[in-house]
Order: C-alpha cells, then structure tokens, then sequence
C-alpha cells in the first residue's frame, strides 16, 4: 500500500481539495475555502498546513469566530447547499464563539464546516490556557457544547482516525436530509502529529446529490387528496430553492390554478408579481396569503419545516376541512400536520404528481378570490410606500404603545423617515438583481411582506434561527458566492452593533458589501412585542440611565454608525430624508469598497401584522390588567389553533 506520511492538518486540507460535487450532471468543487482566526489551538497545526499548502482553498481571515462561520453559512445557502466553506478558530473561547453559528447552520439545515481547535490528546500540560476543567470527566471540553448544535460531530484524538470521521463528515454535509453544522474538533498535539495515511484517501471523490423519487403509491395518495379539493394553496419553501424546483413549482401552479405563499427561505424562488404568487405567508405573511390560507381546503408545503411563523403557531388554517400534503426529502418535516406526505425532492415530487394530475385534467375552483386578494395587497403595499409622518396627529403602523416617542425622536435624531417607505423607495432603486440579506428585528418581517424580488435568489434572509449578528456577516458570505451583484445587508441598530466584525473582512478582501442600518434607537420589534402583550416599555429601547429615576428611562442614545464605518475606510452615509437615501444608494453603486447607510428611521413605523397570530409566553398571572387580558387573547387564539 502505496501511503503518503503528512501531518492530520495537512492530511485534512489535502482531503478537502479532493472533494467534489455532482448535481444534475455539473461537476464542482465542494469546498471553496477556509475562514480562520489562528490562536495556540491551531495556528501550529490547521495554521501550518495551510501556510504549506492550502492547494485550491481560499484562506480567509475572519474577525469574529461566529461572523466568519456566519459568512460561511450565508455563502452555503446562496450557493443552494452545493459548495461550502470551512472555519477554524482556536481552543475555548475562539471555539465556543462558533456555537451560535452552528445552531444557526443545523436550524436552517444548511452545511458548514467547523474546526474548533481542542485541548492535548495526551493531557500532558492540562490544563492548557482556554481549558475548562470538570473534575468528574476529564475527557469533556468546550467543545462538547457543540454536540447539542452539530448534525455531525467527532474528536480527533489520533491521526488516523481521520480518515472515518471525514469521510462520514462529508456525508452528512452533502445529504439534503440531514445537513447542518459538521464539527471535528481538532486536538492540538494530533494536529501535528504525523502519519503514514494511504494514498487512497486522497483520491478525488465526487459526492453526487441524488434527488429522491417518490414512491407511486405516495403519488396515488396525493392525486386523490388534490382531487378532492377545490382550494388548495402551495406553501413554496426553502427546499424549492435548494432542489431548483422554481420552474417546476411555476408550471405545476399554472397548470392547477394554485396559488402560492412564501416563507422567507422559499421567498424569491419565483418572481414577485406572478399572477399566483400570494408573496410571503403566517406571522410575519401579508393580507393576501394569510386571507387565501384562512380559506384553504388544502395545504401543500413544499420544501418547508412549517415553522410557528409559517403556520401562525398553526392557527392560520380556519377553514374546518382543511387537509395537508407535503412534498419533503425529510420524513420527518414531511410528516409534520398529519399530512399525507410525497418524501420526495421536491422537483421530482412536483413533477410527479403534475404528470399524474393532469391526467384528471383537475383545476381548482378559485374564481377572482386570488387576483383580488393580490389586488388589495397591492393598494395597501402603495400605501404602506407613501406614510409621510406628520407631527403630532400621526397614527404610526404599530401605535398606542408609546406614540410621543416619535415627536422625541425626530427632535434628536432630526429625521422623520418612516421605515416602510424607505422599504418602498429600496424597491425601486436596488438593482433588479441585487441580493438583500436580513436575519432579525422588524425588518424581515417587513421583508417578506414588502420586499417585491423581480429576479430569482435575490431575496436572502436567515429566519430559522434569525441570529442577530448574521446580517453583515451573512452579506460577505453572499458576496463569495455571488461576485458580480451588489449585495445589501438589511440591519437593525440593536444587531448591528452585536456583530458586524466581517464587514473589515469585507474591506480587507475587496469584496464590496452595502449595508443599510435602519436606525430606530432600540430592539424595536421586541419593544412592539412587549407592549402588544400587555407590557410597558421595558430594556428595548436605546436610552441612557436616568440619574433620577435609576432607571433606562433617560434620553435616546444618538450614535453615528456612519462615523464609526468611516474610520473602518467604509463610505458611509446619513440618511435623514428620501432625498437622502436617493443620492446615497446612487451613489454607494460607484463605490469600489464597502459602503454603509445609516438610515435613522422612525420607531413603530415598520409594518404591523395581517390576519396572523403568533404564539409567545404571556404571564398567566400578573396585576397588570393588560397581562391579564393579552393572557385571555392567548386563551381564545390557542382554543383556535391546532393542538399539534
Ligand atoms: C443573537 C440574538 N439575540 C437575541 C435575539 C432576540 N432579538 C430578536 S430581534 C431583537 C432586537 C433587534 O433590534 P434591531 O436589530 O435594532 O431591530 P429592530 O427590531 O429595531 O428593527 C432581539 C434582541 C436574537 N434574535 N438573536
Ligand atoms: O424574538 C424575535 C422576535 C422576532 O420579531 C424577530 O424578528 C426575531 O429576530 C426574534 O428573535
Ligand atoms: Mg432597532
């Protein structure tokens, strides 16, 4: 046997060279680089392998462990899951800075690729700088935390053992079912350590994503159940998008005459204003999918985990007959709701299904419920674009909880922009192709209900875990993955500033990202959500501490996000007004480097929800009258909802 004698860090970049993709006949490399931050847990291992020879791979140099596994993330999922980067940080902290990312990657079932340095295999110096000691296991270490979080997970602890563990690592990265967070935690000294590896291991291998057909009799059962039904809705969900089932999914509605929502992984697989596209549905859905839901016989989700947001915490669907069909390559997503299920990819599961269906020559029975549900979204989408504040008299979106907030803020901040009509100007002066990227706050609720996405996959947002941080981040990974479109993070003030240590990467290598802050001086949307429950204003709103009162209750923090980015070299902007944002966006598209736009918007002006319910813990006892009634709305929307 023919063996090649290298270190375990070279053996593994060796390896993740010779990796490769096959997906509907295109062959690519699986891994396109590596986002590090060297520290004593792998700088003289992973750190020197790749200084030797990174071979193909990319060798990034990330800022913040979670924002460079963020960025990672993001470029997976813009690249439908089919390539993908690693991330390697130090021992304890550097390691347990990627935790959140990885929860972030396994919630949203999309792959990446973790090397967390470990403490000795041989325990000679331990405890080693970083290690947490639990005198009742000597063999746990930060990294078990990761267990909970990771679709995959091994330690290192001799040379050899690579060989399995990355074999089963890339397993489990390329299986549409079960991908997610892969960590392989790597022990210092192992890093180094040399062994005679096989020359086999290193042989290219390509990895073919394989779409699962559906059974015939899975087939039957859905024709017959469609059959029966004269108001279906499709829900289009991020499976769509990863499967490239977008065209499949258009015919198959034409065809039928069914209607669709979105969620926010699913949104943009097809163009915003398709006569069938009801646009984003459930919580944070808008009036024309949520009504059409609420009437719905049936429920075809395709490609969707039917998150409480999807399903308004399961209480969207009113009408008593409703049934549900999902097409899934997850048995166990696609049993979710008792529903007959196609486990399925989801073109085929499409396809199958309209080959069998037409025969029946089957239509459903909708009239003008479905261009008249469009055509009052549209009026209220116009007027969404056009609130003007206007003093004192000015009802905002989400009013009666602390109205005079407004009139204090445009005395600071001198700005009276509302957020939805800085939404409605974006629309129309992003490029058609530019891809947006959100994560947390108000906006991608707004999001989905506003953002009108003409081109396909331009629409980017992370709401299965909606990890504050991922925004900026999330824009760099996008921008790898998309080079030549300019990419905009959407961002709140509140997760901006807990992480946006990428956008230096972004400076650093010349890949131009915009982000555009929207500025409303708190966590505005959880502000919304503690007073619509019966709460005062309580820790979310950005104030100073009164000397008087001791409380968070002093004047609005006024921070200018634009000066900060300028002293990073970002061009930057304030944007006071709709002139403002006009002549920044115009010409933040002839920068060469990133950009930021600080957009100081009006709290309470984002939009506020249509026709959905969102299942939260309300007190059950309180001496508060509010808490006492926002409990007993709970009560009569739960009586209302599915039990499971
Ligand atoms: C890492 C993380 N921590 C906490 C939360 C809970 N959370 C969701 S939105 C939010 C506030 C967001 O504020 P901001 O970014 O300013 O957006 P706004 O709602 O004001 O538009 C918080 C604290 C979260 N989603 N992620
Ligand atoms: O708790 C939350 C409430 C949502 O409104 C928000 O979008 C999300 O980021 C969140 O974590
Ligand atoms: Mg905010």
């Amino acid at each position: 046997m023919e063996t090649i004698r290298i270190t375990t860090a070279q053996a593994l970049i060796k390896f993740l060279n010779q990796q490769y993709i096959e997906f509907d006949g295109k062959e690519q490399k699986f891994v396109k680089g590596i986002f590090t931050i060297f520290g004593h847990g792998n700088v003289l291992g992973l750190g020197q392998a790749l200084e030797e020879d990174s071979g193909d791979l990319e060798v990034y140099q990330g800022h913040n462990e979670q924002g460079m596994a963020h960025a990672a993330i993001a470029f997976a999922k813009q690249k439908h899951r089919k390539q993908i980067c690693a991330c390697t940080s130090s021992i304890g902290p550097g390691a347990a800075n990627m935790i959140t990312a990885a929860a972030t990657a396994t919630a949203n079932n999309i792959p990446v690729l973790l090397f967390p340095g470990d403490t000795f295999a041989t325990r000679q110096p331990d405890p080693v700088l970083q290690q947490v000691e639990f005198p009742h296991n000597l063999s746990i270490t930060t990294n078990d935390a990761f267990k909970a979080v990771s679709k995959y997970w091994d330690r290192i602890s001799r040379p050899e053992q690579l060989m399995t563990s990355m074999v089963n690592a890339i397993r489990v990265l390329t299986d549409p079912v079960n991908t997610g967070a892969v960590t392989i935690a790597l022990p210092q000294d192992v890093q180094g350590e040399a062994y005679d590896f096989p020359k086999y291991f290193f042989e290219k291998r390509i990895h073919r994503i394989e779409r699962r057909p559906a059974s015939k009799e899975s087939i039957k059962d859905a024709v017959k159940l469609i059959k029966q039904k004269k108001k279906p809705l499709i829900i289009c969900g991020g499976g769509v998008r990863y499967s490239e089932a977008g065209d499949s999914l258009k015919k198959f509605a034409e065809k039928f005459n069914i209607p669709f929502g979105e969620t926010q992984a699913g949104k943009s697989t097809i163009e915003w204003n398709h006569d069938l596209n009801l646009g984003g549905i459930g919580v944070t859905g808008n009036f024309a999918a949520n009504i059409i839901a609420k009437e719905a016989d049936l429920i075809i989700g395709v490609g969707t985990r039917f998150t409480d947001f999807t399903t308004c915490s399961k209480y969207l669907f009113q009408n008593k007959d409703v049934d549900f069909l999902t097409i899934n390559v997850s048995d166990f997503h696609a049993s979710k709701l008792d529903a007959t299920k196609v486990i399925a990819d989801a073109k085929l599961g499409l396809e199958s299904i309209y080959n069998e269906l037409k025969k029946e020559g089957y239509k459903s029975s909708y009239y003008d419920e479905i261009a008249k549900a469009k055509e009052d979204w549209k009026k209220e989408l116009n007027r969404l674009f056009n609130i003007e504040y206007t003093g004192k008299d000015f009802v905002p979106e989400i009013s009666g909880h602390c109205d005079e907030v407004l009139e204090e803020f445009y005395n600071r901040f001198d700005s009276c922009l509302t957020q939805t009509k800085v939404l409605g100007e974006l629309n129309n002066l992003l490029d058609e192709d530019s891809i947006i990227v959100g994560a947390s706050g108000s906006l991608p609720g707004d999001l989905q209900r506003v953002w009108c996405p003409k081109k396909p996959n331009t629409y980017h947002v992370e709401y299965g875990y909606s990890c504050m941080g991922y925004e900026v981040s999330g824009a760099l990974g996008v921008k790898l993955a998309e080079e030549d479109k300019e990419v905009y993070s959407m961002v709140g003030d509140g997760s901006y500033l807990m992480l946006h240590s990428e956008l230096i990467t972004s400076i650093q290598e010349g890949k131009k990202i915009n982000v555009l802050l929207f500025d409303n001086a708190g966590f505005g949307c959880i502000n919304n959500l503690q007073m619509s429950n019966g709460m005062g204003s309580f820790g979310t709103e950005f104030r100073y501490r009164d000397n008087n009162t001791g409380k968070l209750d002093g004047r609005l923090l006024k921070i200018d996000f634009a000066k900060s980015a300028e002293g990073y070299g970002i061009k930057s902007y304030t944007v006071k007004t709709i002139e403002d944002l006009r002549n920044a966006i115009e010409d933040s598209k002839k920068q060469k480097v990133s950009t930021l736009i600080d957009i100081k918007v009006l709290p309470k002006t984002m939009t506020d929800v249509y026709e959905s319910w969102w299942h939260v813990g309300v007190a059950e006892v309180s001496k508060s009258s509010k808490i006492k009634d926002a409990y007993k709305d709970r009560l009569e929307y739960l009586r209302k909802a599915r039990e499971y």
